[in-house]
């Protein structure tokens, strides 16, 4: 199944974002705690996208079901979601209304959400923007899985529970996104498969970009245009 490849294929990556600085910061507690405000400025921006992008493909949706599915993720997104912020914020003792005053689309999730949004205004199949957007919560919940297969999160850790969720929370998600994917693709031509296959690598890749725009705190060059 294509999927099946997909997540294969995308495992050394997934490895790399594990062993980059932001996530193993998390799990050793020690990560810069701007790097956490600059991740959750652009992360709550990047989940209003992601929310309306689902909107976007209700509008193409000719099926009751699958139109259920994507209100229901919206739902999740904007309620759901903020359990992971809200063990972030504690963590560097901000209010989070206080950290995502001053959010902005810094160059990689820039990048990322236009990916996204690209394959949502170019394409009338909604598998294109699904295999878009299904790293999101694969490499997260992959990494979840590998963090607490290889440690052990004391109770007071201020991360676990960041981790817990990510575990725990994208199988619903993310088990009907890839059966959309794979069955839309089972119909497709070769080189339309090879789109499907590119989005989503690209996007692992992306989530990759996303936390090391976080652990280096990028911004645009600061030109008016972006101030
Ligand atoms: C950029 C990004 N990617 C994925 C997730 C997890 N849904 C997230 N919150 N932010």
């Amino acid at each position: 199944m294509l999927t099946e490849e997909l997540r294969n294929e995308a495992e050394p990556i997934i490895e790399a974002i594990y062993n980059d600085t932001f996530i193993q910061g998390l799990i050793h507690g020690n990560i810069d705690a701007a790097a956490v405000i600059h991740y959750l400025r652009a992360d709550s921006l990047y989940l209003e996208e992601f929310a309306n992008l689902y909107a976007m493909l209700i509008a193409k949706s000719d099926s009751k079901d699958t139109v259920k599915f994507l209100l229901s993720q919206m739902e999740f997104l904007l309620e759901g979601e903020s359990e992971a912020h809200a063990v972030l914020a504690q963590a560097v003792d901000m209010p989070y209304e206080d950290i995502i005053r001053d959010g902005a689309w810094y160059p990689s999730a820039d990048h990322y959400i236009k990916h996204m949004y690209f394959n949502a205004f170019s394409r009338e199949n909604i598998a294109f923007t699904l295999s878009a957007m299904a790293p999101c919560p694969y490499v997260y919940r992959r990494i979840a899985e590998k963090a607490m297969a290889r440690h052990t999160f004391e109770a007071g850790h201020p991360y676990r529970g960041w981790f817990e969720f990510y575990a725990r929370d994208m199988d619903d998600t993310l088990d009907v996104m890839l059966t959309i994917i794979d069955n839309e693709a089972e119909r497709m031509p070769a080189e339309d498969m090879k789109q499907l296959r590119r989005n989503f690598i690209e996007s692992v890749e992306h989530e990759r970009r996303f936390f090391n725009m976080a652990a280096t705190k990028e911004r645009w060059m600061e030109v008016d245009v972006h101030a």
